[in-house]
């Protein structure tokens, strides 16, 4: 975890002091801010680290302040931290049912959902009133907690504790499963991250924070828990980057000070709201909220360096041996009515680089989406001789089948250790995390990866699935976006992976001096059948690939 900084301890020392500082009305609303930010910070993991929506952060701490209205109405004899902490399991659980749509639906239809809970818990606090509100009873705090200072600290207390508790998730394989969710699901499912699991987490910690704010708060009405709340809530998230410590504090803040100052103006508390919106949009346009936005302008580029190609003849396709480690047997892929695969059968050998090449549209990255469990198929799939039917992407790149999509798929907020740490599924050793670096061209395993070039980030993506110890790797054109020099010192690099890390690779590529450099025998698709397989020099020159595919190109 990053070191703290001399701002942060100044700005902490600070807000110990306020007590002492401010008059009462100021600290009762600084207390306020300080739950406020609270609320805002969990809906900061939630969409800033997992990139997930929620619409219904104001019922969730609803939810916590009505079991402790619930405990303070009945008088029952639950001490007062008890009772917070109950509300916020209670609150939890709620998250985590909220959550479960997450599994199916994504971005608005996510939000239609959440809001949909919020106005359901927005009717449910009117119909059912909060425990005691009728007659106003306030929460009673217990002695210790009886004074506005006291109170204030005990909730900063709570703050830097969720604070904390967030930071070291974020930096934790959970915090980086989060944000490999948050970049693309299919990328995270295919480095083996139970892409559900993440995000119940996510819902669930966020949810748990979201009430015990709501306990700490102590107002027994439905209306400050109003939906048109969450939503002002939401945009001020968006609009600081509230995964950012000072972002949630920030926002915490304005959603105390700005309705304050309207009041006293004697202005509309919906400017407050129109402030908020324009926010948003602000932070939509520049790609990030403040704290985001001013934390990738601040990172420098990273040193990358080229890779070198070997001396000549040193880098040869390796011959592969009798043990197959992939085979795919009469492979058929169907999207709606287009016939991508035909009965397609293959078979990686251990110690193998296949290619895998033919015109666009011959159905190449359909046959590694059916492989890796993306995309439904008829036929069979086996690894190490186990049939890989019934399992689902994730558990099949757990099980050693790892692959590299087309487009860059690395997730831009990570550090490369991160990166690298998250694919591998595990801590690498300072050999491994220093192998592993070389093959990207890095030098410093900290610098985040929006700091890399396209090349870089490459060659990072397939050093991850190397440190995985995969048994099979299926590589989607992974010099796309190269040079011709690193492309081909890139080839070098894969013809060498069965050697080097004991995995079986199949290649797509579309630069035949990559596929002459790499691959040993190659097989060639054409209209979702193979239309030609053996030895990389033959095939290339057979007059049919030549006729289908190649062209003058290569036969010259
Ligand atoms: N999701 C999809 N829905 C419908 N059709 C699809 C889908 N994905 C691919 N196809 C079609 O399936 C066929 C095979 O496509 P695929 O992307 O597998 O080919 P490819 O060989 O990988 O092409 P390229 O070299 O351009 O990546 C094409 O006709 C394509 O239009």
């Amino acid at each position: 975890m990053r070191r703290v900084s001399g701002w942060s301890w100044i700005g902490l020392l600070v807000l110990v002091a306020l007590p002492g500082l401010l008059p009462s009305y100021w600290l009762f609303l600084a207390t306020g801010m300080l739950i406020a930010s609270l609320l805002t910070w969990s809906l900061g993991l939630l969409g800033g680290l997992a990139g997930l929506v929620s619409l219904c952060q104001l019922s969730l701490a609803g939810v916590g302040g009505w079991v402790v209205a619930y405990f303070n109405a009945n008088e029952l004899p639950v001490p007062f931290v008890l009772q917070v902490l109950v509300g916020a399991l209670a609150a939890l659980g709620i998250g985590v049912l909220i959550g479960l749509p997450s599994l199916r639906v994504r971005g608005v239809h996510l939000a239609v959902v959440s809001l949909g809970f919020a106005a359901v818990a927005d009717l449910a606090f009117t119909l059912l009133n909060f425990p005691g509100g009728v007659i106003g009873k306030p929460v009673v705090r217990p002695g210790l907690l009886a004074s506005d200072a006291a109170y204030y600290w005990f909730c900063l207390g709570a703050l830097l504790v969720c604070l904390g508790l967030g930071l070291w998730l974020s930096h934790s394989r959970l915090g980086s499963a989060w944000r490999a969710v948050k970049h693309s699901e299919r990328a995270a499912a295919a480095m083996g991250i139970n892409v559900s699991g993440a995000k119940l987490w996510a819902f669930a910690v966020s949810a748990g924070m979201a009430g015990l704010a709501g306990g700490l708060l102590g107002l027994l009405s439905a209306s400050n828990f109003a939906p048109t709340g969450s939503l002002v809530l939401f945009a001020s998230a968006v609009m600081v980057g509230a995964h950012y410590p000072a972002g949630a504090l920030l926002a915490g803040g304005m959603s105390w000070l700005i309705p304050e100052a309207l009041s006293r103006l004697g202005l509309s508390q919906n400017l407050g709201n129109l402030f908020f919106a324009f926010g948003v949009l602000m932070a939509l346009k520049a790609g990030g909220g403040i704290f985001e936005v001013a934390a990738r302008n601040r990172a420098r580029p990273a040193v990358v360096r080229p890779l070198a190609t070997s001396p000549s003849g040193s880098a040869r396709p390796s011959q592969p041996g009798p043990k197959p480690v992939l085979e795919v047997q009469g492979l058929s892929v169907r999207y709606g009515t287009v016939q991508a695969l035909t009965q397609v059968s293959l078979t990686l050998y251990e110690g193998q680089v296949l290619g895998l090449i033919g015109p666009n549209g011959a159905g190449k990255s359909s046959l590694v989406d059916a492989v890796s469990g993306f995309v439904p198929y008829q036929g069979q799939v086996r690894l190490l001789g186990r049939p890989l039917e019934g399992l689902a992407s994730s558990q099949r790149a757990r099980a050693g089948l790892r692959r590299s999509f087309q487009q860059d798929r690395t997730i831009p907020e990570l550090s490369a250790r991160a990166y690298l740490e998250l694919a591998a599924g595990r801590t690498l050793t300072p050999p491994e995390l220093a192998e592993a670096l070389a093959f990207a061209g890095l030098e410093d395993p900290e610098a985040p990866l929006y700091a890399l070039d396209v090349g870089a980030r490459r060659r990072l993506e397939v050093a991850g699935i190397l440190a995985a110890r995969p048994k099979a790797v299926l590589l989607d054109e992974p010099a796309a976006g190269l040079s011709a020099a690193e492309s081909h010192a890139l080839a070098e690099r894969i013809a060498q992976i069965p050697a080097l890390y004991g995995a079986a690779v199949l290649l797509i590529e579309h630069d035949m001096e990559v596929v002459r450099r790499a691959c040993g025998e190659v097989v060639v698709l054409d209209f979702g059948e193979v239309l030609e397989a053996g030895p990389t020099a033959e095939v290339l020159a057979s007059p049919k690939v030549v006729a289908a595919y190649l062209g003058e190109e290569v036969a010259a």
